[in-house]
């Protein structure tokens, strides 16, 4: 572990930002350095600067979580939103069906609803988007034209080859092909460029694999079964008398998005002959993976059950797999970004875990909670994932995408 991970909870702790619950911080884990001369740049942001941010889709489920999220954020401060001909013009507290825990924001209340063109979010550095995918192609198109840096929810340009799929504890290495798609405009992009999250169920899952790939090597096959939060589908989403007493197997597009996604997230960057960059779709060690998704009568966090077999043989204990689990520490996390989780996974030792009700929030949503860590007699290794998809599954995994760009320098303020 760097300093620098210790030092952003302490930045982030003297401006009131919350920090995730101590309770749930495994033993022994936690780093001991102390101070460092590099506290006011390791963020790539100097104590008190603040970066002016909008949200487009403010009002739907995962625009009012951006909003409730970034309430005590220490540098992002909400400056300009975005909705549609409905909501533009009203002020946000008469625009929106205010769905969360929270009181809205007093800072954000009175702020108008703006139509969803950029000449609106001029002063804004970053673009966050929970626009509904049926317009989010277009009006994110416009915005990363307009020279602003668009960090995206919508599946819109997930398949796109100079857009990045990142999954902020996982692979933000592949912020590196930003340049790439800049150039690709004409004229080039100074500042505008598009990143996308993943869908929630993929989020939920790369984020152990990735902890055993790195420790153990490709992962060869996985087999995966979703209980998919009503949350997921937007609000109001399915219907009461859909999902009361029942279960829902099937989610439009859900299970190919599953499959292809993580080959994009866990592939790394290649070069091609004439020197462009391209997602090589773990082209190394070919992943198998097959998915099916369900809609359970849960309001937030996906559960998945996921099977694994490895490449290498033997493959690895469950205990091994715990310890490697639990031992997972993502850049972003290393980076000292304010929003990244403490500790990215949680490791359950008890049998009835993770569950939705009790472990949605672990690390304010921004981490993911794995329990029932087993022997698998098909393939090598099972375990159950809970993920928050509206946090780290949607709006939590923008706002540590952008954190992370600033702190790399893809973002200059
Ligand atoms: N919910 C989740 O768990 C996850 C969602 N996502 C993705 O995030 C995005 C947002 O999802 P979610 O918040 O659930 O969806 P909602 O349906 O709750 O919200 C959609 C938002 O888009 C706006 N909108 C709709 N039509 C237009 C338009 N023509 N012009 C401008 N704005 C428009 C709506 O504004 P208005 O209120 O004015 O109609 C609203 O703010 C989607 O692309 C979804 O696939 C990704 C991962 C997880
Ligand atoms: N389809 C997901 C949420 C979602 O919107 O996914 P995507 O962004 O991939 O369309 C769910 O229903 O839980």
């Amino acid at each position: 572990m760097s300093f620098a991970g210790i030092l952003g909870r302490d930045f982030v702790g003297a401006l009131g930002f919350p920090t995730p619950q101590s309770s749930s911080v495994p033993p022994g884990f936690l780093p001991t350095d102390s101070q460092s001369p590099f506290l006011h740049d390791m963020h790539g942001i100097h104590q008190g600067e603040l970066v002016n941010i909008g949200v487009l889709g403010a009002t739907g489920t995962v625009g009012q979580r951006f909003i409730a999220l970034l309430e005590s954020h220490p540098y992002f401060v909400v400056h300009a939103l975005g909705a549609s001909a409905r909501s533009a013009g009203k002020a946000y507290s008469k625009a929106v069906n205010w769905k969360q825990t929270t009181p809205i924001p007093a800072s954000v209340r009175d702020l108008p609803v703006h139509a969803c063109e950029p000449e609106h979010f001029r002063e804004c550095v970053v673009v966050f988007s929970g626009l509904d995918a049926d317009v989010a192609g277009d009006i994110e198109a416009a915005f990363r034209a307009a020279d602003l840096a668009v960090f995206s929810n919508a599946k819109s340009y997930r398949r796109d080859p100079h857009v990045p799929l990142i999954v902020p504890l996982v692979n933000t290495s592949h912020l590196s092909i930003i340049p790439q798609q800049r150039s690709l405009h004409t004229p080039p992009l100074r500042k505008g460029f598009i990143v996308t999250n993943a869908n929630c169920s993929t989020t939920g899952v790369v984020i152990p694999l990735a902890a055993l790939e790195r420790a153990f090597g490709p992962v060869e096959s996985c087999l995966i079964t979703t209980m998919q939060a009503v949350s997921g589908a937007g609000y109001p989403g399915v219907p009461s008398l859909d999902i009361f007493d029942n279960i829902v197997p099937y989610i439009p597009g859900e299970e190919e998005k599953m499959e292809w996604e993580t080959l994009k997230i866990l592939g790394g960057i290649g070069e091609s002959d004439a020197g462009a960059q391209a997602f090589d779709m773990h082209a190394g060690t070919p992943l198998r993976i097959s998915a099916s998704c369900t809609r359970v009568p849960v309001i937030e966090g996906h559960t998945e059950t996921v099977s694994v077999r490895f490449a290498r043989r033997p493959p690895p204990s469950p205990q091994q797999v715990r310890e490697a689990l639990l031992a997972y520490t993502p850049e972003a996390q290393t980076l000292g970004c304010p929003s990244a989780p403490r500790h990215a996974i949680y490791v359950h030792e008890e049998d009835d875990r993770p569950q939705p009700r009790l472990d949605r929030n672990y690390q304010q949503g921004a981490g993911v909670s794995v329990g029932r860590v087993r022997q698998c007699r098909v393939l090598d290794v099972k375990f159950v994932v809970l993920v928050n998809n509206v946090n780290i599954g949607a709006a939590t995994s923008s706002i540590i995408n952008a954190e992370v760009a600033i702190a790399k320098g893809v973002i200059t303020l």
